[in-house]
């Protein structure tokens, strides 16, 4: 379980973006974050993720304190989170199998990335996974020569092949036509109905209301909303 307790972000010297926030994110569980531009949502993402650093408040996961211990704290959290970019980075001359396969810096060590050598044994992994997604016929196409939506599935199948066991994605279907992002958020709920536990921030606040058990709400940084297992009601929109 992931546990955010009274949560404040200052940037230093100037405004208060993050105001004590407190929610918890089951394992299994799809958590949407909502709320008009500028109201926090990319930043707590990253605090979750730990690119950003937070003034105040306890993050826990599995009841472990993440900033008061290293190797059960911040460094599970750097093996298994993985942080979804709104256009993911993508080596564009090598595949779709083995940009899975070689992983991002935080996933793999800087001589694989550089040299993309994998073991052969890697293989049938990264393949199970691309199938999963639907993916399978991609394989062995250029990442420069994927869309949107495909290399969205390309990064998401990277998290996973590389042990992730909590996405945190930042706009995942941002730019994305209406079918492909629901093809992207169907397939992320898949994913939490096999234990993946996923956070994302989603602009569209019926495709939330679709897809996730749990819908955060923000608004100039302060949780107006939490709301688990139903759609919002009108007066709950409002709030947004
Ligand atoms: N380094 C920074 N210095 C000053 N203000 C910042 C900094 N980073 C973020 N902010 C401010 O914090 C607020 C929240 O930013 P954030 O990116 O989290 O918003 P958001 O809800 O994700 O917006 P959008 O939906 O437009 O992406 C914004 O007002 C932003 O200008």
């Amino acid at each position: 379980m992931i546990k955010i307790d009274h949560l404040t972000k200052q940037i230093p010297g100037g405004p208060t973006v993050l105001s004590d926030i407190s929610f918890v994110a089951h394992k299994g569980e799809f958590v949407s974050i909502v709320g008009a531009s500028g109201s926090g949502k990319s930043m707590l993402l990253k605090c979750l993720a730990l690119r950003e650093k937070w003034t105040t408040g306890k993050y826990t996961v599995e009841g472990v304190d993440v900033l008061a211990n290293f190797f059960t704290g911040q460094s599970k959290i750097r093996r298994e989170f993985a942080f979804l970019e709104e256009k993911p980075i993508l080596s564009p001359s090598r595949t779709a199998l083995k940009n899975v396969l070689v992983g991002t810096k935080y996933q793999t060590p800087a001589w694989r990335m550089l040299t993309g050598m994998v073991r052969n044994d890697d293989y049938m992994g990264a393949m199970d996974t691309l199938e999963k997604l639907g993916l399978l016929d991609k394989a062995k196409q250029k990442a420069e020569q994927l869309s949107g939506g495909e290399r969205q599935r390309v990064a998401i199948a990277r998290a996973l092949v590389h042990g992730a066991k909590v996405l945190l994605a930042d706009e995942p279907i941002s730019g994305l036509d209406p079918h492909t992002s629901e093809q992207i958020l169907r397939d992320l709920k898949a994913l939490c109905q096999q234990g993946l536990t996923v956070v994302a921030v989603i602009h569209q606040s019926e495709l939330a209301e679709k897809f996730s058990d749990r819908i955060i709400g923000l608004n100039q940084g302060r949780l107006v909303l939490d709301v688990r297992g139903r759609r919002l009601t009108t007066a709950e929109k409002l709030q947004l």
